[in-house]
């Protein structure tokens, strides 16, 4: 695809969209899964083409389990996307990850109940790996281009996804602090599944804006809190996705997530309806 955007960056709680980006066009993409959670505004960042989507769509009206996943990871695919930062809120369940800290996560627990978590099915059957959800190399590269912002940056850890909207128990938070989780959020699954899915590098840069509800001496989360911590750490969000942007290689040279699908496809291609090739064309045409 002809002059594609070299990264694509999903804005979570506070961040719903780009400043930084000039010459910017807003594009409205259907999908055989619905409409994306807002327009992709794709717009050039240090010279290179970078593609922007709100995850809860713009004036936040998408919750956590509203989002149209499955319709923004295939429009961004559509686009010729082939790497994606998600920028995320998340609470600490860990007392040295503080509130302003930012965490790029190497594991994930997936609660989330009500949700369409994958792009197969309905005449045609793959099982894509998970075992290590994030992509290695771009999560290197995010952590490298924190590293200049001056806040703490954290390399791994686990983010538990719950289905919200409403916030953790103290019993919850205590038991997931007991299963090691690091922080705790609700957009990473299925997002994070279908970006592999869809053979496209994924990473996460988490801003712990809370300490959940188990801290004995923090006030348990609220809104307010996420917002007041985002607001914060906006500019730093968007000054380290223009250092990432100018280290990214025009191509992409990861040799692990373009090749996810291979071996993961189990339906016999004759038994592929012409409905549902057309439909996951872009997803599965190297194989089928
Ligand atoms: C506004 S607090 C809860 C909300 O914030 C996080 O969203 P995102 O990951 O999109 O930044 C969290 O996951 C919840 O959806
Ligand atoms: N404590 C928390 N739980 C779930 N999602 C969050 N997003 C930000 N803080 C959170």
């Amino acid at each position: 695809m002809e002059n594609k955007p070299v990264l694509a960056v999903i804005g979570g709680s506070g961040l719903y969209n780009f400043p930084a980006l000039k010459n910017t066009q807003s594009l409205e993409i259907e999908t055989p899964f619905g409409m994306p959670s807002s327009p992709i505004i794709t717009g050039d960042l240090s010279g290179r083409k970078v593609a922007f989507l709100a995850r809860h769509g713009i004036g936040h009206v998408y919750l956590p389990s509203e989002v149209n996943y499955r319709a923004n990871i295939y429009a961004l695919k559509s686009l010729g996307v082939n790497r994606i930062v998600s920028i995320s809120a998340c609470g600490s369940l860990r007392e040295d990850y503080s509130p302003g800290h930012i965490v790029i996560p190497s594991q994930l627990v997936d609660l989330t109940h009500k949700r369409e978590r994958s792009f197969f099915g309905n005449g045609i059957v793959a099982h894509i790996g998970s075992a290590d959800p994030y992509c290695e190399k771009l999560s290197n590269m995010a952590y490298t281009a924190l590293l200049d912002s001056g806040a703490t940056i954290h390399k791994g850890g686990t983010y538990i996804t719950i289905e919200g909207p409403r916030f953790s128990t103290k019993a919850e938070s205590n038991l997931y602090r007991e299963w090691g989780m690091s922080i705790i959020g609700m957009t990473a699954c299925p997002e994070a599944m279908l970006a592999r899915e869809a053979e496209i590098c994924y990473t996460t840069m988490a801003h712990v804006t809370d300490y959940d509800v188990w801290h004995v001496s923090e006030e348990p989360v609220t809104v307010e809190m996420v917002v007041r911590v985002l607001q914060k750490n906006t500019q730093i969000a968007q000054e380290s996705i223009q250092r990432m942007v100018e280290m990214l290689p025009e191509e992409n040279d990861c040799n692990i997530c373009p090749h996810l699908l291979n071996n993961a496809i189990m339906t016999q291609p004759d038994k592929i309806s012409p409905q549902v090739r057309k439909k996951l064309d872009i997803l599965i045409n190297k194989y089928i």
